[in-house]
């Protein structure tokens, strides 16, 4: 479908078209005489109808300045720029245009509002021998169930869809000036083939009106109808509104697109037979699948319509933090499940056999663009509800063709790995995302995969989308990263599964290991030696369960908040501690932080404990460049607690931070910069002269930050202002939904002081 892109536009003083004449004022036709009278669109509009009552009614409610019973009365005084609008049923259309043939002046535009436009264009040519230029067959999709000139209202177009259908033979001159009359009342104009027109509408509103219609009338004839009606709510209510539409056009639109139509209900009927099955056989599987992949579609679709993003938070075009100075933080705390092992888990259990449940899945957006990429792909995810995710496996050659791109938001995690297992699919896939996701780098997974055999397509630059073909054999490969990075091991590795041989990574140092550890826990066999991970394709793997433990990155806000706000004592629960992730805990302990580590225990594999965390004066430190990778996703809350220490603290080997959401060393710097730290970047790290000499004084001003839409860096300046003099403003915060949808809810809850807007 494309924009119809004429650029009609409208002279203030002038009316865009000289007459409007309306043939059949009933809701459609008489909504648009309104609505243009409103927008001084015209400079008469004279109505059409075969009742005179009709007439005399439209009149009287002002909806047309005069009318007639019979076209013919009008038709020669029509001139150059007149429009005539063709508003009854469609089987009706073509007796219409009979009455127009030779009589209309040159120059007058002919269009039309019938839901099918095939039988439109057939009345054109059983009329006229071919389409004629002056003819722009039209469909407004704004109709309800209310009919007649009554339920006219001006506003009826504002925002809805208008398709028109121009013909070969349609002049452009024409085709504007229709556009343009739409585009006067608030509609959006787009322009459409007239065959696909007839099946997108055949399947999206003819075929809910037959069923609709269908239902009510089976319930009407069953005997015991008084009670059935008096007992149906609103279910029965919502979905059969549209059984009280204007039964004649109705009868019309299912004639005049036949074909269509009963192509939809034949799919239709043998899914409702499937169900049926189901049903009878007690095929709860079943069932659950239709109703999950139903909802998912239901609710994704009720989202694109909002322009709404996947969770609530992100619905805010902008979001501000406004934090306030001083306070501490204190209490018993769970931050939300871990991020990288969420996304995995949806990733092994769609490719699992069995039914994986997980626990403690993060409801970020971030990890459910994971869940969403996979339900596209066919695999039914029930969930997520309070962390738990039900995740019915289809194996590893069970994942279908999802209908168009994946779209994985801002999630680097999600494309990145995704690349991996979607090399080894029998389908074409496009991965896309976000402005932030867009600018990143994905050479680094495009490369090793094309080495596989994978044939991997990137946008400029190698950035987003990434177009990755189907039905590729991969061969094993055995591949030394050229940076420390636990996503492109990770999609080394899902590529693996699907290649001949043994695959193996070498990691120039140790990255995050959750999908070596998790793909053991699935029962898939990886060897590890040292910086060498291997596995063998054509495995299988094995449903399971999972606890996802609160995600360390998250932890680090507040182990950074308790660390630097005097008189704060927090213990953060059930924290994942893998040591290929403990680097923050390291860093801030050899700067002095009163970290301890109570409760230790192991859960489904990773090793799992509740931090506690006291106040303590700290002091700068070379960062050992070892512990990079170990805290790559914590160093903008561990500059804030540099900036908080007595004495300079150094980074170097970091400019993977520069590849993040943002350039994370130059975001932090600026922003360090405007709150009075000096924080000077380097193309490695940064080095930061920490002002904690003075333990309880203000260490940052107050000012406006920008956050650059990156969730840690939003999360860290509102840390910062525990030992801020004065507000601290942070633009561009909605990501933080990204990976801490209940951030600031848990921030103001344990002592700070921070507003959001
Ligand atoms: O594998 C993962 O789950 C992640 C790996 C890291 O990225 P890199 O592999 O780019 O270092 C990290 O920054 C990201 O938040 C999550
Ligand atoms: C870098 C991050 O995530 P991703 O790469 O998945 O976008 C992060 O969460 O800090």
């Amino acid at each position: 479908m494309v924009q119809a892109g004429t650029g009609s536009g409208q002279e203030a003083s002038e009316p865009l078209i000289g007459r409007l004449v309306i043939v059949g004022i009933g809701l459609i036709g008489g909504s648009l005489a309104l609505g243009l009278k409103a927008a001084s669109g015209c400079r008469e509009v004279i109505g059409v109808a075969r009742r005179a009552q009709t007439c005399n009614q439209a009149v009287a409610l002002g909806v047309v300045d005069r009318a007639v019973t019979d076209i013919g009365e009008i038709v020669g005084e029509l001139e150059v720029g007149d429009v005539v609008f063709v508003a009854v049923p469609t089987l009706a259309v073509e007796s219409i245009f009979s009455q127009l043939k030779d009589r209309l002046p040159a120059g007058v535009t002919l269009t039309d509002g019938a839901s099918v436009k095939g039988s439109v264009i057939a009345a054109a040519r059983n009329v006229w021998g071919q389409v004629p230029e002056f003819l722009v067959p039209g469909h407004p999709i704004a109709g309800s169930e209310q009919s007649g000139v009554t339920a006219a209202r001006d506003d009826l177009y504002i925002a809805h869809r208008i398709i028109l259908t121009p013909d070969e033979n349609t002049g452009l001159a024409h085709t504007r000036r229709i556009q343009g009359m739409w585009e006067a009342v608030g509609a959006e104009v787009l322009s459409m083939p007239v065959a696909e027109h007839d099946e997108v509408l055949a399947a999206t509103s003819h075929l809910p009106h037959v069923i609709a219609y269908g239902l009510v009338d089976t319930l009407a004839h069953d005997a015991e109808n008084e009670n059935i009606f008096r007992y149906a709510a609103g279910g029965f209510r919502d979905f059969t509104r549209i059984a009280s539409s204007d039964p004649v056009m109705w009868r019309d639109i299912m004639l005049a697109n036949r074909d269509a139509i009963l192509k939809s209900i034949d799919l239709y009927t043998s899914n409702l037979d499937s169900l049926r099955n189901a049903i009878a056989s007690g095929d709860s599987e079943h069932l659950m699948g239709v109703f999950t992949r139903a909802k998912a579609a239901r609710d994704h679709f009720t989202t694109m319509l909002a322009k709404k993003a996947y969770t609530e938070t992100m619905q805010a075009k902008e979001v501000t933090f406004v934090a306030q100075p001083g306070g501490s933080v204190n209490g018993d705390l769970r931050v939300p499940g871990d991020k990288s092992m969420s996304h995995r888990s949806i990733m092994l259990g769609s490719l699992a056999e069995g039914v994986t449940e997980v626990e403690g899945f993060l409801e970020g957006e971030d990890a459910l663009a994971t869940l969403q990429s996979f339900r596209d792909m066919g695999v039914v995810i029930e969930g997520p509800v309070n962390g738990r995710v039900t995740i019915h496996g289809v194996g590893l050659h069970g994942l279908q063709a999802p209908p168009g791109p994946l779209y994985v938001g801002n999630s680097g995690t999600s494309m990145r790995l995704l690349a991996g297992l979607l090399a080894g699919q029998q389908f074409d896939t496009v991965l896309t995302g976000d402005e932030s996701l867009s600018k990143r780098p994905m050479n680094r997974v495009a490369n090793p995969l094309r080495e596989m055999g994978a044939v991997v397509e990137t946008g400029e630059e190698g950035r987003p989308p990434l177009k990755i073909k189907g039905g590729n054999s991969l061969k094993a490969i055995d591949y030394a990263l050229p940076m420390a990075s636990a996503q492109v091991k990770s999609c080394v590795l899902l590529a693996g599964l699907y290649a001949d041989g043994e695959t193996s990574t070498t990691e120039p140092a140790p990255t995050r290991d959750h999908t070596e550890r998790m793909l053991s826990g699935f029962g898939y066999e990886v060897l590890r030696d040292g910086p060498r991970a291997s596995l063998k394709g054509g495995g299988k793997l094995t449903a399971c369960q999972i606890d996802v433990p609160a995600d360390i990155s998250s932890a680090t806000f507040f182990m950074v908040a308790a660390s630097i706000a005097p008189g704060s004592d927090v213990l953060l629960q059930h924290v994942g501690i893998n040591p290929t992730r403990d680097g923050a805990i390291n860093i801030l302990r050899a700067m002095g932080a009163d970290i301890t580590l109570e409760n230790r225990r192991e859960v489904g594999g990773e090793p799992v404990a509740d931090i506690r965390v006291r106040y303590a004066p700290l002091k700068g430190i070379n960062i050992p460049e070892d512990q990079v990778p170990l805290a790559i996703d914590e160093f903008p809350a561990i500059f804030v607690a540099a900036s908080c220490a007595e004495g300079k603290t150094v980074l170097t080997g970091a400019e993977e931070l520069r590849v993040k959401e943002s350039d994370r060393i130059q975001a932090m710097a600026d922003g360090l910069q405007i709150l009075g730290v000096d924080a000077e970047p380097t193309a490695d790290g940064i080095v930061i002269q920490g002002k904690g000499g003075n333990s309880d004084g203000a260490v940052f001003g107050g000012g406006v930050v920008d956050s650059l839409g990156d969730h840690r860096i939003a999360m860290s300046f509102a840390v910062a202002a525990l030992r801020a003099s004065a507000d601290i403003q942070i633009l561009h915060c909605a990501n933080v939904a990204t990976s801490f949808p209940n951030f600031a809810e848990l921030a103001t809850g344990a002592g700070m002081k921070l507003v959001v807007r």
